[in-house]
């Protein structure tokens, strides 16, 4: 398969533009399955990966899906089956937010167990726990799960035992359309949890307190298409700010919405790194050597678990030693001998890891262990001697806009290599919107 090829040590400088949000895009797709008259149009919908898959996933229930620059339009009036397949639900996580919409509009749904990032066990407990609550009878089958209820579900309270992004959202899209007032508690707080409530809302539900910790949801009868903007990318905008301030740059990154940010930014300021912000973006600038930091991932308003590795990047060439804990998921240190193999100095205890820091990063042959990990690798890398091959670039395209274009048009030296015999197999394969974008649109 591909690899993105890095020569490290260049400056680099200019804007980047950053891409409509992978993980709010996604719910806000499978949302618009709650649809029962006219046509969703959702802009900056970001061309990935995920993006494709959870298209199919829709087109496979018979809803129609059509994506031209960055915008996608669901016309979700006809439901021809409720049940979405292994073949591309195992492929990503975010497929099993099909659920929440089947069952409360068609009463019925047979979705497979989903795949996704390998950081973790990540159970799916709390959505069917949520389901349950609203009056749906759950089923596991072979691999998969079965959801049913008579008539309406009803509204009902609900406590979270954990914060989870997935549930809250499957189960503020199941309760838009319940009978009577749902409150989801220990609710997820991310800004894509209000990105989806804002849309769910213009599609006629009844939401209020999305980005608290306590959610309403008034059930409504029915829902209708509804126009949307997607929220930039936070994760996106992130990685780029460490990319500025490992390659000792100074970047403007175009549309990142700094209060989106904050954990992110505070880490780098106590780092040295100077960041300013304007109504249009955050500017990154790195002027001086690095301090190591403690980081501890936490979910929102917390250090986001999606920036870990890009922080050990950076605090991989920081003076000092920094420790960096995950709470969010309990393997999600793959990327850990990754690091390694490029002369990091890093050591894991349970959720911890010590970095080391003023590390002589090398060039050497990686491999992206997962998405933000393959993301990690690059940042690595412009910061590294030589040359570094990352492999396992899939990963990377699940999330990820053009990332090397983006890189290289900033000055990076960053290349993607796709073997020769392996061109016409890839131009060919439906996976890869890039080449085939028209198979799914
Ligand atoms: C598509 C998308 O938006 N993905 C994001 C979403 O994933 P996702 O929605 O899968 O993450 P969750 O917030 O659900 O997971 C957080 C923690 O809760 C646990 N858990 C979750 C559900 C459940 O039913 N039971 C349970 O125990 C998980 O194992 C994990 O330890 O939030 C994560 C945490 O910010 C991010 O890393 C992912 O990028
Ligand atoms: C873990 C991630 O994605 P997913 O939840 O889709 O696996 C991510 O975006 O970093």
């Amino acid at each position: 398969m591909s690899k993105i090829i890095v020569r490290g040590g260049k400056r680099l400088s200019g804007r980047v533009k950053i891409s409509g949000a992978k993980n709010a895009v996604l719910p806000i797709i499978a949302a618009s399955l709650l649809a029962t008259k006219g046509e969703s149009v959702i802009h900056d919908a970001p061309p990935l990966d995920d993006v494709m898959t959870i298209s199919q996933v829709l087109k496979s229930l018979g809803v129609r899906v059509h994506y031209h620059n960055e915008t996608i339009q669901v016309n979700a009036e006809h439901i021809s089956t409720c049940e979405a397949p292994y073949e591309w639900v195992r492929k990503m996580r975010a497929s099993f937010l099909v659920m929440g919409p089947l069952l409360a509009r068609q009463g019925y749904c047979r979705v497979s167990l989903p795949g996704g990032c390998a950081i973790g066990t990540r159970p799916i407990d709390q959505h069917l726990k949520g389901f349950e609550a609203l009056g749906a009878e759950i089923e596991f089958g072979q691999g998969f799960i079965e959801a049913r209820v008579k008539g309406r579900l009803r509204g009902a309270k609900i406590y979270l035992d954990v914060a989870s992004v997935g549930a809250t959202e499957n189960i503020m899209m199941a309760a838009t359309l319940a009978e009577g007032t749902t409150i989801i508690e220990n609710a997820a707080r991310e800004p894509e949890i209000v990105d989806l409530a804002n849309y769910l809302n213009a599609m006629g539900a009844r939401i209020r307190g999305a980005g608290t910790g306590v959610i309403r949801i008034d059930g409504v009868e029915s829902m209708q298409g509804a126009v949307h903007c997607v929220i930039p990318d936070r994760i996106e905008a992130g990685t780029f700010m460490i990319a500025a301030a490992i390659s000792g740059s100074s970047l403007y990154i175009e549309g990142a919405i700094a209060d989106h940010l904050r954990p992110v930014i505070s880490k780098l300021q106590e780092m040295g790194v100077t960041v300013g912000e304007d109504e249009n973006g955050v500017q990154v600038s790195r002027e001086r050597p690095l301090r190591a930091v403690d980081v501890k991932t936490l979910p929102y308003p917390g250090f986001p678990t999606d920036m870990q590795s890009q922080m050990m990047a950076l605090l991989a060439v920081s003076d000092g030693t920094g420790i960096v804990t995950e709470t969010v998921f309990e393997n999600r240190f793959m990327h850990v001998e990754q690091f390694c193999n490029m002369q990091a100095q890093i050591k894991v205890d349970g959720r911890t890891a010590i970095v080391s820091g003023n590390s002589k990063l090398r060039g050497a042959k990686v491999c992206a262990t997962d998405l933000r990990a393959g993301a990690a690798l690059i940042l690595a890398a412009l910061a590294a001697d030589g040359e570094t091959e990352i492999t396992g670039t899939h990963h990377i395209d699940r999330g990820y806009v053009d990332i090397e274009r983006k890189l290289r048009e900033l000055g990076a030296d960053i290349r993607r290599v796709e073997p020769a015999e392996e061109i016409e197999q890839v131009a060919n394969h439906e996976m890869s919107i890039f080449t085939v974008q028209p198979t799914w649109a």
